[in-house]
């Protein structure tokens, strides 16, 4: 068969810098692994990857793919390794397919075979194999200009499979595509990656990606690994801003109760009291084995807020004692899909979205004072390391 066989783990313990900017990655991604690498804009995500591909030497550190050093600095007189970027057999794939405009589609998949000392017509049988592999087989003769930008980053995966990398790099690879054929994109690399167990790291702004792709998620910020974990645990308990919008939800950060809640600060000196429904009324339980006043946060939806006039049953000034309750003013309201999202003057931080017709029977206004209740089933509570 003409599939890869990647032949081993990727560790990548290194500093390096680009200008004032320095990037400490600390990174193992297992044979048959993809691991999604999320961050703000600026946080690092190139410069780690140009790291790991070889266009930028680490400071100090190392990264070795299986049993090979791709590179080493030991820092002072010691050890420095930096194997070239055409040894390293690092495929790498960007939003722009970066074809050869010369070449047809059939020559740009052979040019890496050929480049590894493939015969000629041993390398454009394998070439067409890709091209098969990726659905792409009726355009071997065509030019890259001749191409949408679905078929160009079709025929860019073939062509970096065809170079048998031990490891991808895939760097907003669905970016400049339209829906649908990022979608099909999404699938066939899924397909390949699972095919080929080239342990992968997609750089992504999408959370679709690494839902749908990857087995774990790296989030970087400002030039450090800022949460590292499985999927579905990043994104589900963010521990920054950043993934907790990225996830759609809301992070309310605080100190532990010692009930098993979160008091979370509001700006008008109000203390929000969140508490998951296994506690709630429990009336003790911890949290975790840390002392009340560590500090945890507590996650929810936008759409786990219920929305009520003040005076109504349940909704008294008195209630903002309560767990899961506190009485706001709106300070902004926007649309979302379905209906509204609003924030109010005393925790800005939090999304409260309502269905349309429920923003309507309330007559929300900037200014208007409410009643907010967390549906306490909704709300998850973690204590920070
Ligand atoms: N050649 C360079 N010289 C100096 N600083 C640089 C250079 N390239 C990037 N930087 C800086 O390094 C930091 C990280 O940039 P990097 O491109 O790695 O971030 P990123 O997470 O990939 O961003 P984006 O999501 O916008 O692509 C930024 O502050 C950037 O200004």
């Amino acid at each position: 068969m003409t599939g890869v066989e990647a032949s081993g783990a990727l560790v990548a313990e290194f500093a390096s810098e680009r200008g004032a900017f320095r990037v400490e990655a600390s990174l193992r991604v297992e044979r048959g692994e993809l691991l999604a690498v999320l961050g703000p804009n600026g946080s690092g995500k190139s410069t780690l990857l140009a790291t790991i591909a070889g266009h930028l030497a680490p400071t100090e550190g190392v990264v070795r793919l299986g049993d090979r050093e791709l590179a080493r600095r030991d820092g002072g007189a010691g050890a420095t390794i930096d194997l070239p970027v055409a040894e390293r057999r690092v495929g790498l794939l960007g939003q722009e397919s970066l074809l050869f405009r010369h070449l047809d589609v059939l020559e740009n998949v052979a040019f890496g075979p050929r480049a590894q000392g493939r015969g000629r017509s041993a390398a454009r049988l394998d070439a067409m194999t890709w091209l098969e592999r990726v659905g792409a087989a009726e355009l071997s003769r065509r030019r890259p200009a001749e191409l949408s930008g679905g078929q160009q980053q079709r025929v860019a995966i073939a062509r970096t499979l065809a170079a048998r990398p031990e490891l991808l790099l895939l760097d907003e690879p669905f970016a400049a595509l339209d829906v649908p054929t990022a979608a099909t994109m999404r699938r066939l690399i899924g397909e390949l990656c699972a095919q080929t167990a080239t342990p992968t790291i997609l750089v992504t702004h999408d959370p679709l990606d690494a839902i749908v792709l990857a087995q774990r998620a790296a989030i970087l910020h400002d030039g450090r690994i800022a949460q590292l974990g499985p999927v579905a645990e990043v994104l589900g308990h963010p521990a920054t801003p950043f993934v907790a919008a990225l996830a759609g939800v809301n992070l309310a950060t605080g100190v532990a109760t010692g009930s098993g809640g979160v008091a979370v600060s509001g700006a008008d000196g109000s203390l929000l009291r969140l508490v998951p429904s296994e506690h709630v009324g429990d009336g003790g339980r911890p949290l975790g084995p840390a002392a009340a006043g560590a500090p945890a946060s507590a996650v929810f939806s936008p759409a786990a807020v219920h929305v009520s006039p003040l005076g109504e049953a349940g909704a008294a000034a008195s209630d903002s004692m309560m767990a899961n309750r506190w009485i706001g003013t709106v300070s902004l309201l926007q649309p979302a899909p379905g209906g509204v999202r609003l924030t109010t003057e005393e925790h800005p931080g939090l999304a409260v979205d309502l269905p349309g017709a429920a923003a309507v029977a309330l007559e929300l206004r900037p200014g208007a004072r409410l009643a907010f209740i967390v549906a306490a089933a909704e709300i998850s509570v973690r204590e920070h390391a």
